[in-house]
């Protein structure tokens, strides 16, 4: 089952433009993720593959058919909302099959599907119970379950766990994620959250402002971000952000404070303003055991994680630099440290924040 989007428009009654040429194609099998800030757009295009508001212009292809103006049900999708939508006086059971019993599902096949269903999500023990009485994790449980019932090869899930703990969502990211490999589901899934849409997505489509900034690979949007807004939404800490310009082959940023030599043998690096690094990329050691080379700076802030730390260091140009490492530290604030900036993981962006390639760009540390 593939869905494809093509330029989908979207503008509300007061004259808001909340969609602005969306298309994308979304394979059979994927696990498709919807992801953006609060209001960029990304409930509105579940709700138009879904057929439940109307848009202004373009298409929705479900299998090659054109669905633009069918009616929801006529689309053969499931849903799975945030907050469960499960009736209140049915018991489990009854929620799950509710759909098919509406649709004169003979009982045996009801039954059948229903044992499956609850089998899949773990729910047998509860099948008798009130949605009252269960838990956030086992309500999100039962309807996944009643999607699941419902036989639909694509499933819709609008931020399905944002109401769970931190532990429980995680727990629920890998059931959800192991339930559609195995079953083979088309997954259109919606998330404000970063690392729910990189642990789970084989694509995921990155909306700002009701536009596609990027669509990709969960690690080729890490990795190759094609602007600075794709490249600061992924990653914890964020990613830094240097205004820097090239001077005689010395990468400077912005107020002249040299950063590392770079070799160049192309015109195109004096467009280069802005240095992507990311906070793991940047090596730290204390300014008394370091053998020269590198840049020196204090540390402003430290934040241990156990399996980790993160610090804010302020170089002498008085530059933040947010840096990720995987030891703890025997650093305290005020402390003065050296730090190496792992240039072969540097990104680099011109004046609008598109990422530029520089295949002639030779590092070379002075
Ligand atoms: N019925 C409506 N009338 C007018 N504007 C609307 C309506 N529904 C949504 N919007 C606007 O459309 C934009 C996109 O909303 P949408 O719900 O798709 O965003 P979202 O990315 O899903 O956000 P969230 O994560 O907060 O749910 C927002 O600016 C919102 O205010």
């Amino acid at each position: 089952m593939t869905i494809e989007l093509r330029s989908l428009k979207k503008i509300y009654a007061n004259g808001e433009e909340v969609l602005t040429e969306i298309s994308a194609t979304i394979e059979t099998g994927q696990f498709y993720i919807l992801v953006g800030a609060s209001g960029s757009g990304k409930s509105t295009i579940l709700n138009a593959i879904a057929g439940f508001i109307p848009i202004n212009s373009g298409k929705v292809l479900i299998n090659g058919h054109d669905m633009t103006n069918k009616k929801p049900a006529d689309r053969h999708l499931a849903m799975v909302f945030q907050n469960y939508a499960l009736i209140p006086n049915l018991t489990v059971a009854e929620n799950i099959v509710f759909g098919l019993s509406a649709r004169h599902v003979p009982k045996n096949i009801q039954q059948e599907k229903l044992r499956s269903a609850l089998t899949l999500v773990g729910l047998v023990e509860q099948q008798a119970k009130y949605p009252r009485f269960l838990s956030g994790g086992q309500r999100q449980r039962v309807s996944l379950a009643r999607a699941l019932v419902s036989d639909a090869d694509i499933i819709l899930m609008d931020e399905p766990l944002s109401n769970l703990d931190a532990k429980l969502r995680a727990e629920m990211r890998k059931e959800i994620r192991a339930i559609q490999q195995k079953l083979g589901l088309t997954v259109v899934y919606v998330t404000h959250d970063q690392t729910e849409a990189m642990t789970m997505g084989d694509q995921i489509m990155l909306l700002n402002n009701g536009k596609i900034e990027q669509i990709g690979r969960p690690l080729d949007l890490y990795n190759a971000p094609a602007t600075t807004f794709v490249a600061d939404f992924f990653g914890n800490p964020a990613i830094n952000l240097l205004r820097v310009r090239l001077a005689h082959q010395t990468l400077c940023l912005d107020n002249g404070y040299p950063l590392c030599q770079l070799s160049v043998v192309d015109d195109q690096t004096e467009q280069v303003t802005i240095l992507g690094i990311r906070p793991e990329n940047i090596q730290v050691t204390l300014e008394t055991v370091t053998n020269g080379g590198g840049l020196s700076g204090t540390v402003e802030q430290i934040e241990p994680l156990g399996d980790g730390t993160n610090l804010v260091v302020v170089l002498d140009s008085k530059e933040r630099l947010r840096i990720k490492v995987h030891q703890q530290l025997g650093l305290a604030v005020s402390d003065s440290v050296m730090i190496r900036l792992n240039l072969n993981n540097m990104l680099f962006f011109d004046q609008n924040g598109t990422r530029m390639l520089l295949p002639n760009l030779v590092e070379s540390v002075g």
